[in-house]
């Protein structure tokens, strides 16, 4: 449920979630720009940060959030951080030790929010991205559900305060749903104008569980070239000129107004700010419906190195 601005999110537990965050995934890792790109993030109004293991970069994102705390910008318990378990960390014996890895790294005690980043699990070990002599990712067996009951052992711990998952469709969230002695409180998926997730969005929204937008600009700089165009699209462009705002800023306000939380990445200065200022419009009906009919159904991250996953996500629900 968003307030009345559509700035905060609250979760199913009572617990509350700001519905703007800073994505931290960079291909292309630069640990300074991202220490620049969160304390600017955090000076600008941010207080929610998204980040995960498998981006590599949590001790840089941990590296600002305690220089921030030090110069006294922001106190810990005023911040959301979310963290997310990787697909090599599934076993439950070893879900734990892999939070603890992310708290250590981040600087933190707990994090607001622990994901499961995607339902298929690789094998266990080292390399985050097992592979065989031919390339091929390596599975493991190990079944989510399970995952999850380690996850809910993590919430009692203190490690952190809620838990949830990514990139699951309404069948593996209903899996969760029927075993849960903790409830998910979130799901974060792929939304934005070009891929409206419509089905799975009614789902949660039906059984009070919170999305997150992943690339909610379409990832523009992401190897996909059909889209980097999201934000050259002629029929969002006019109605960002409409509200004298950028497309960037209708493409993010058109979800916030849902009830979706977005986590635009950016580590360029003006950007980062821009993506915040999202308070002081409204996006009406018939703008909305405009939104609505640019929609495309396409899909920046497939993780298609894993299609014949079992628990592969995007074969029912693209
Ligand atoms: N759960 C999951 O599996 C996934 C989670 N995520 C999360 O979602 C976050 C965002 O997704 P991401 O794929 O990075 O894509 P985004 O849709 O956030 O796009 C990021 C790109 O857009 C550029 N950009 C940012 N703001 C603007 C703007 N106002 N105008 C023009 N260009 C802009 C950025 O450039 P620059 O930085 O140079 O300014 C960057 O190249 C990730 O960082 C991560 O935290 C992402 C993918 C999958
Ligand atoms: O969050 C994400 C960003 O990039 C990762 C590596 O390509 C993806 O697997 C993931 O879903």
């Amino acid at each position: 449920m968003a307030d009345q601005n559509c700035s905060v999110l609250t979760l199913n537990n009572g617990r509350t979630m700001p519905s703007v965050g800073l994505g931290t995934y960079a291909p292309k890792q630069d640990e300074d720009a991202v220490i620049a790109a969160v304390k600017l993030a955090v000076r600008a109004g941010y207080r929610h940060i998204d980040c995960a293991a498998i981006y590599r970069n949590e001790r840089a994102v941990g590296h600002a959030i305690k220089q921030l705390i030090v110069e006294d910008v922001v106190k810990r318990e005023d911040l959301f951080v979310t963290s997310k378990l990787w697909n090599t960390c599934h076993r439950p014996d070893i879900v734990e030790v892999n939070l603890r890895k992310s708290l250590e790294d981040l600087g933190l005690e707990y994090v607001d929010l622990y994901l499961i980043h995607w339902p298929m699990a690789y094998k266990e070990g080292g390399d985050m991205m097992p592979k065989d002599a031919n390339g091929k990712v390596l599975y493991s067996d190990v079944d989510y559900v399970d995952t999850w009951k380690a996850l809910e052992d993590c919430v009692d711990l203190g490690l952190t305060m809620s838990i949830g998952c990514s990139n699951f469709n309404s069948k593996q969230l209903q899996r969760i749903l029927d075993i849960a002695r903790i409830k998910p409180v979130n799901n974060q998926a792929e939304v934005n104008v070009y891929n409206s997730n419509k089905k799975l969005i009614d789902f949660c929204k039906a059984n009070g569980i919170v999305v997150t937008a992943s690339s909610p600009l379409g990832s523009p700089g992401n190897v996909r070239e059909s889209y980097s165009t999201l934000l050259k699209d002629l029929v969002l462009m006019d109605i960002a000129a409409k509200y004298k705002k950028s497309p960037a800023q209708v493409a993010l306000r058109f979800l916030v107004q849902q009830g979706i939380g977005v986590l635009p990445k950016s580590v360029t200065a003006s950007r980062i700010r821009e993506n915040f200022d999202l308070f002081d419009f409204s996006l009406s009906d018939s703008d909305k419906q405009q939104l609505v009919s640019i929609n495309k159904n396409i899909r920046v991250y497939l993780e298609d190195c894993a299609m014949d996953h079992p628990h592969y996500p995007f074969h029912e629900e693209f």
